[in-house]
């Protein structure tokens, strides 16, 4: 499988100015790539648009050569450095992860999360515990594609690497592709095969 943003030119409106033009990013199956790039270049920007979450002004989001499918839960998962945004606040943890299919206890288990957090809403948890679950969601059986958005920058560095280990083990394991925004060069440096640098690539 494939996943690419082919063309794309992106602004978020007429009257702003333009974000990305021309980018062209691909990522296979298997591969862990880093996208780095100074603040502002447009890296989270790349990142929605390539999760379905924004449309591009012009080129396409490609999944095996096809648009992402708009029913159901997507094989590209996002997962976004707020993870308070991304959760419903009125579903119970146990709930979030149920309606992903998503409830493995060795999931759980690595990423430290524990049974009692289940029965809590999301404002009952902090940041870090938040962003466990939200890892754990990603990781569904038709996960193939997972875009990470410096997810981790608000844990501390025992808990980044608790969650990293996971993650590479699990793309690794499954051939997930796995496309990650971070500014921390040694983390991308030992969770990556490659990288992407958006100044060589159309970011502005
Ligand atoms: N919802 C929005 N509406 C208008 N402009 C936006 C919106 N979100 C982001 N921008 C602008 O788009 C540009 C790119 O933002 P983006 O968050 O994609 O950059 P980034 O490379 O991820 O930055 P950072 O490394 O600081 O997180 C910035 O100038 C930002 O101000």
């Amino acid at each position: 499988m494939r996943l690419e943003a082919k063309n794309v030119s992106f602004r978020y409106n007429e009257r702003s100015p333009w974000i990305l033009r021309e980018v062209t990013v691909t990522v296979e199956e298997g591969e862990r790539v880093g996208l780095i790039g100074p603040s502002g270049y447009g890296k989270s920007t790349l990142l929605r648009l390539m999760g379905g979450y924004l449309k591009p002004a012009s080129g396409e989001i490609l999944l095996d050569g096809k648009p992402l499918e708009k029913k159901g839960i997507s094989p590209v998962q996002l997962i976004y450095q707020h993870p308070e945004k991304a959760i419903n606040p009125r579903w119970k943890m146990k709930k979030v992860l149920e309606e992903s299919g998503m409830f493995r206890e060795e999931v759980m288990e690595a990423l430290g999360i524990e049974k009692e957090w289940l029965g809590r809403y999301p404002r009952e948890l902090s940041g870090g515990e938040l962003q466990r679950f939200c890892v754990a969601r990603s990781l569904f059986q038709g996960t193939h594609f997972l875009l990470a958005d410096e997810m981790s920058t608000m844990l501390d560095v025992i808990t980044q690497a608790q969650i990293w280990n996971l993650m590479v083990k699990e793309v690794q394991e499954r051939n997930i592709g796995l496309l990650m925004v971070t500014h921390n060069k040694a983390l991308a440096k030992k969770v990556c095969t490659r990288c992407i640098d958006l100044r060589e690539q159309g970011g502005r």
